[in-house]
Parts: C-alpha cells; sequence; structure tokens
C-alpha cells in the first residue's frame, strides 16, 4: 500500500494536548533549559535557523524569552527548493522577535558539493532517489556547518529544533539539524508543538502551516511518512513510548494493524541515529 493511501484511511487521533496550566509550566521549563545549557556552556548566547516552519519559529520565541532578543541570532538559508514565501516567514519571524539574523545563500555551496561528487551523471539523477535524498541531506549539513560557523566565532551555542514525533521515528538527517547541542522542544510531540506556538503567542498562519524539511521541491512530512504528525503522535503516545501492545492501540485509536507497524518500524530503523557511534568492544585492556 502507498503511503498517499495509508493517509486517507486514518482517523481517531488521541488527543495530546497540555492544559494551560501545563502549558505554562512547560514554557517556564524550557526557558530555563535554554538559560541552562548556555551558563553551562559558557556562551554569549544561541544561534539557530529559521526556515519559517513551526519548531524553529517556537523555538526562536522561546530563546528569545530565556536570553533576550540581544543574545539570539538567526540564520536564514535558503535554497533553490525553498518557497519564497517560507523564507519571509523565517525573515517576518526574525524581526517580531528583534533578533539579529543573516540570509545565507547555499546554492553556491550545493553546487560546489554536487560538483564534486565522483559520479559524473549526478545531473540526470538528482531528481530522484537516492539522490534526491542524499541531495537534500546535503542541503541539511550545509546549514549545520553554517550554525556551528557563527557558533564558534561569535561563542554561542547552537539551539536545536527538533521535536519527539521527529527524535522517535528518526525523521531528520544524521549530523545535520540533529548536529545541534541542545534540543529545548525535543519532549513535545509535533501536536504539542502546535499548541505551546499558539500559547506563547505566534501567529496563526505559521502554527497550521503544513510541515516540510523542504529538502526537495514540494516535500512535506506527512506525506514522507505516510501519517499525519496527529495519528503519529498518537501512536508514540500509546505503543512506543506508552505501554499499550500493538492491538490495543489499533483498537483505542482506530487504526489499521499497518499504521502502527509503520511507526514501530520507523522507530526501529532509526535506532542509530538516536545512539552514539558503536565501535567494538575493547579487545585489550
Ligand atoms: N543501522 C545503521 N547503523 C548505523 N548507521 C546507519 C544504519 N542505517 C543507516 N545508517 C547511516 O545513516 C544514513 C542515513 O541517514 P540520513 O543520512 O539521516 O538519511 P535518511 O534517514 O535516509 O534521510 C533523512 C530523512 O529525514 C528527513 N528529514 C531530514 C531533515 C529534516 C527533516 C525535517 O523534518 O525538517 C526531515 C528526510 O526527509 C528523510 O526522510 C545512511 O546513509 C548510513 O550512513
Ligand atoms: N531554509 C532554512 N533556513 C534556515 N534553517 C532551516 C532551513 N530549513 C530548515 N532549517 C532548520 O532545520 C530545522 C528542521 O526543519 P523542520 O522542517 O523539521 O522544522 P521547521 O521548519 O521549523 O518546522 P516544520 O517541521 O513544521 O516545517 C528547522 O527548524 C530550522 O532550524
Ligand atoms: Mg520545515
Amino acid at each position: 500500500m502507498s503511503n498517499e493511501s495509508l493517509i486517507l484511511e486514518e482517523s481517531a487521533p488521541l488527543d495530546l494536548r497540555l492544559s494551560e496550566a501545563e502549558l505554562a509550566a512547560t514554557r517556564e521549563h524550557v526557558t530555563a533549559f535554554v538559560e541552562s545549557v548556555v551558563d553551562d556552556a559558557g556562551a554569549e548566547g544561541a544561534v539557530l535557523g529559521l526556515s519559517g516552519g513551526i519548531d524553529s519559529t517556537l523555538t526562536a520565541h522561546l530563546a528569545v524569552e530565556a536570553l533576550g532578543a540581544d543574545r539570539v541570532h538567526g540564520l536564514v538559508m535558503p535554497s533553490g527548493v525553498n518557497t519564497a514565501g517560507n523564507m519571509s516567514d523565517a525573515e517576518r519571524v526574525a524581526r517580531d522577535l528583534g533578533i539579529g539574523y543573516d540570509v545565507v545563500d547555499i546554492d553556491p555551496i550545493f553546487d560546489a558539493f554536487v560538483e564534486a561528487f565522483p559520479e559524473e551523471d549526478t545531473g540526470d539523477r538528482i531528481d530522484t532517489d537516492p539522490l534526491r535524498t542524499a541531495a537534500g541531506n546535503v542541503r541539511v549539513r550545509i546549514r549545520a556547518v553554517l550554525n556551528y560557523f557563527v557558533a564558534n566565532a561569535e561563542n554561542r551555542v547552537v539551539l536545536g529544533t527538533g521535536n519527539r514525533s521527529e527524535a522517535l521515528t528518526g525523521y531528520y538527517t544524521k549530523y545535520g539539524d540533529q548536529a545541534v547541542d541542545c534540543n529545548p522542544i525535543g519532549n513535545l510531540y509535533k501536536q504539542q508543538v502546535r499548541q505551546l506556538a499558539a500559547h506563547v503567542g505566534v501567529d496563526d498562519d505559521l502554527v497550521t502551516k503544513t510541515p516540510s524539511a523542504e529538502m526537495w521541491t514540494g516535500q512535506t512530512d506527512e506525506t514522507e511518512m505516510g501519517l499525519s504528525y496527529d495519528t503519529l503522535d498518537a501512536i508514540l503516545a500509546l505503543h512506543v513510548d506508552g505501554p499499550l501492545s500493538k492491538s490495543a492501540t489499533v483498537r483505542q485509536l482506530d487504526v489499521t494493524t499497518e499504521q502502527v507497524d509503520r511507526v514501530v518500524d520507523l522507530f526501529e530503523r532509526s535506532a542509530h541515529k538516536r545512539a552514539m557511534p558503536p565501535a567494538p568492544d575493547p579487545l585489550y585492556r
């Protein structure tokens, strides 16, 4: 069955919304966390990539609350596959928050990587997998290098924008958007990210925007994963994080066995992304 038909079949996800009191406490908890990461590192402040998406927008808001606008720096890093709307939203976020930001066009850097790739017919295959994902990952890793360029040069920490739904499914680029110093919203499922964003006053059009990694033109998270975030979050919360068996999860959520299997498969196949690179046990000491 294709990913598209999986999306059409889903229904009745679990309501994971936090109460107003829990949202207020989470807001304080995350800002205290950001402050302590920066202090413990002896850093002057923080840097993060701004994409116009909800994860980076919420993280930027909370970082400004934690550190003050003058200690947060944004990098807007467009490439040919980003929509102009998302890039102007990213700049709007930086302006509204009053943080300093730079716009860095990553296409020339990306082109240099593609040119350096040791196969000749790259150009013909760049729009089909596996090269399409490989190329998208290069764009993501270029942004990580630029984040650390700024962090090293200005004594800042790199704020990640990963959430729990992405962490558990491995829906990120290894050593790309995962290459960060901390993940302030890393314990929130995607629907809680949206909810906290609304709670702190993020503009509604950003809260409800369709999530996209923008690794290639037209990419959306939910189509690629074959599940809506609401259904994904529900299966993660009840079965992967929670105690319910596969069959109890299917009954409880009115989802298909196939959908639960898909989430478990994403979780298991991405275990390597959540672990330190392994080495063999030492033979001699
Ligand atoms: N079992 C294993 N043990 C150790 N290493 C293993 C491994 N399996 C793969 N690997 C390594 O991992 C590599 C594959 O991982 P990786 O390079 O990350 O690449 P991959 O997981 O194939 O692709 C990244 C995925 O994350 C999505 N993404 C990326 C960035 C941002 C966002 C977003 O939501 O904004 C989403 C993207 O759309 C795509 O689906 C392999 O090439 C190999 O080097
Ligand atoms: N064009 C870009 N410029 C700067 N940073 C970017 C860009 N694209 C992605 N990023 C960084 O990579 C992170 C991961 O992307 P991801 O799409 O998961 O999050 P998002 O765009 O903030 O939210 P959403 O998942 O809802 O689209 C972003 O939060 C941002 O920090
Ligand atoms: Mg995005």
